[in-house]
């Protein structure tokens, strides 16, 4: 069967099996830890049976829900922030034409845009204008429902809807994915009659992509999410048994034996750029879940070979306390092969009649093997295509061991109580009311 391989020979010259091995108890408990909710944070472990509990009644849902938005609408945008939008950019961005901004719209698959994950306002002055003249909809996506950036931004386009549509009109176009009860959006939706999906609240924000939050607007964009699914219950399946042909278990104890092996920073590598924005999804997942109590690996991600040219020199010869994880996909979609040339200026004539794509594995295997000489352990997990199947596998793979991982490192994967700070200075320094202790101490020290 085809299926997502994790390989992890390419450490062993850093860390030895018997070392990982010494990992097997406390990797075993972690994976109870996950399995039967014996763990801190054990309330937030809703994501685990998620793919095989998934309904039919609930994709058939957000299936007709997709379908009435590309109807409708030649632009939809989907408002969120963090794990209520990186889960979405990056399937859509992996598995759409790498230049489908740029074609025309097709009748019935609208663009999918993407706001109120950032507060510039160049960025949303030109969302709007950009918006003046389309036929839009709006997916607003807050599991808490109270998130200043994603409010920001739905309060300017529902304003910018109702005004281009009239309130009756806007409020069909417009879907809400929140708690079931709490939260400023919960309220908000209930009292203009949106249609609404449940965030459940054992299901942490990073590892939603698998709820409504990821499958609405991936459906919109016109992929196949009960493949998704499907890929993910596979992988749910593949993923329960204390030893290495777990492939989670495999990985989440590598990557704690280099980490006290010295290996501090982990790097997420693809040869894809259609995989850019998985990098920028597995860097929340693994660095909110893991990044706490003074411990914790710090989670980058290149693309390769584009950063070969950039980051390549750190990687080869910098500090050795890195290692990578690198995300190979078998098979190219499409098929182009390199041109022969007979006057052969630029000396490629050697490479001629071959795939593109069977270059870019060399860079990939003479890339890894250079790095693994420099000092760089390697992980090699292969996926056999990008395809909504194997996507569906690589997002379960990773949430599984990422809880997995942060057991073993002995923190609460499930929490992030970090991100409170920014969030209690700006409310203070924007004097928002219940904060006045705050705003008087801050503007002191400034
Ligand atoms: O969906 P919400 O509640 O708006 O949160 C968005 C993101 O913000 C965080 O809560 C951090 O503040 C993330 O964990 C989350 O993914």
């Amino acid at each position: 069967m085809k299926t997502l391989h994790v390989d992890i020979k390419d450490v062993l010259g850093t860390v030895s099996q018997d070392e990982i091995n010494k990992l097997d108890a406390n990797a075993a408990s972690a994976l109870d830890k996950v399995l039967n909710g014996t763990g801190a944070g054990s309330d937030f472990l809703g994501w685990v049976n998620l793919p095989t509990e998934t309904t039919d009644a609930l994709l058939d849902d957000i299936v007709a829900t997709a379908e009435s938005l590309r109807r409708d609408c030649d632009t939809v945008v989907a408002i969120g922030i963090g794990g209520s939008y990186l889960g979405a950019k990056a399937v859509i961005e992996a598995l759409s034409d790498s230049f489908a901004a740029y074609r025309p719209a097709e009748q019935g698959t609208p663009k999918v845009l993407f706001a109120g994950q950032n507060i510039g306002e160049d960025y949303l002055y030109e969302l709007q204008d950009y918006l003046k003249d389309k036929r839009f909809g709006i997916i607003v996506i807050s599991k808490s429902g109270t998130t200043t950036e994603p409010a920001i931004a739905f309060r300017l386009l529902k304003e910018q809807l109702e005004r281009q549509l009239g309130l009756e009109e806007a409020r069909k176009r417009i879907v809400a994915i929140t708690d079931a009860q709490r939260g400023a959006l919960r309220r908000l939706a209930t009292e203009e009659g949106y249609k609404t999906f449940v965030i459940a609240d054992n299901v942490g924000g990073r590892y939603s992509v698998l709820t409504p939050v990821g499958l609405l607007p991936i459906a919109v964009a016109g992929f196949d999410i009960r493949a998704l699914i499907d890929g993910a219950a596979e992988m749910e399946k593949m993923t329960n048994s204390a030893d290495a042909s777990n492939p989670a278990y495999l990985y989440a104890e590598t990557r704690n034996a280099l980490y006290q092996a010295g290996k501090k920073t982990e790097i997420l590598v693809n040869y894809n750029p259609k995989l850019h924005f998985f990098g920028e999804w597995w860097k929340q997942l693994y660095g909110e879940s893991e990044g706490k109590d003074n411990l914790g690996i710090f989670p980058a991600a290149v693309d390769n070979s584009t950063d070969l040219h950039s980051m390549g020199q750190w990687i080869q010869e910098g500090e050795r306390t890195i290692f990578e994880t690198v995300i190979s996909v078998g098979e190219s979609k499409h098929e182009k092969l390199i041109p022969s040339d007979e006057a052969n200026l630029d000396g490629l004539n050697y490479i001629a009649g071959k795939h593109v794509d069977e270059v870019n594995k060399m860079a990939e295997l003479g890339t890894r093997l250079a790095h693994v000489d420099g000092g760089v352990p390697n992980i090699l997990v292969t996926i056999p295509a990008l395809e909504e199947k194997y996507l569906g596998q690589l997002i379960y793979f990773f949430e599984k061991a990422c809880g997995i991982s942060g057991y073993i490192l002995g923190i609460n994967p499930f929490n992030q109580p970090g991100v409170e700070a920014y969030k209690r200075n700006m409310f203070a320094l924007l004097e928002k009311p219940g904060y006045e202790k705050e705003t008087e101490a801050i503007k002191a020290r400034i």
